[in-house]
């Protein structure tokens, strides 16, 4: 049975569908769901007073920059869950893609405080998905799509041995549509 006393944290590759399997889970659970993305817009915001969204934070700042956001968003999370801040539901919190870059995230990701969930889904459908909305400027530097397609699968090899290793347990997507996906999610950690 699911303890109440854990958020849970979504890890992935881009456009696995962490959030949107989040925001489905977050409903069954009715507990809150919080993005990292998102969160860094926020702070983004708190800090400079200008709204943007997380693509253009991160072609403004580039990717040092971007990442140390994204690890001080992910220290105020669980900061606020320590000081008992989400009373009275933990919340779901769905990752960034490029999270799997930091180790240091891992070290933020103490089993005793949240169950980590891995979505795997193979990287070629993943780059379809990633390319029908135009290249992110993590992969905007490359040729040209297959350039952009081999960067995509290195850096996917490279981020999923991480996610394994902080995962408790993965599903594997298989190109099934997020409810699905959600609910086997749902049923494991029911269990
Ligand atoms: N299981 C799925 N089947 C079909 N399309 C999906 C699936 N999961 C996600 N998508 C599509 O992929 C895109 C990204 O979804 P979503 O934002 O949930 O993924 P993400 O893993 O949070 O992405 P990111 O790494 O960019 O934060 C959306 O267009 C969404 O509709
Ligand atoms: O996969 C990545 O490198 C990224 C994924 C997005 O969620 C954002 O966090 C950002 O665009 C970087
Ligand atoms: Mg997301």
């Amino acid at each position: 049975m699911i303890r109440d006393d854990r958020s849970i944290v979504i890890i992935g590759l881009k456009h696995c569908g962490k959030s949107s399997v989040a925001r489905i889970l977050a409903k069954h659970l009715r507990r809150p769901h919080y993005d990292t993305d998102n969160l860094l817009e926020e702070l983004y915001f708190a800090e400079q007073g200008k709204r943007l969204n997380f693509r253009e934070i991160y072609a403004k700042l580039g990717k040092q920059r971007f990442d140390q956001l994204q690890m001080s968003v992910l220290k105020n999370f669980f900061d606020r869950q320590h000081s008992g801040g989400f009373w009275p539901r933990l919340p779901l919190l769905s990752l960034g893609g490029g999270a799997g870059d930091l180790p240091e995230v891992g070290h933020l990701l103490d089993g005793e405080n949240c169950l980590v969930v891995l979505l795997e889904e193979n990287p070629e459908l993943l780059f379809e998905r990633i390319s029908a909305t135009g290249l992110p400027s993590f992969l905007s530097d490359a040729e040209g799509p297959e350039e952009a397609f081999l960067k995509f699968c290195r850096l996917s090899e490279q981020r999923l041995v991480r996610y394994r290793d902080w995962a408790e347990f993965r599903i594997l997507c298989r190109d099934r549509g997020q409810e699905e996906v959600a609910l086997e999610l749902l049923q494991r950690i029911e269990r």
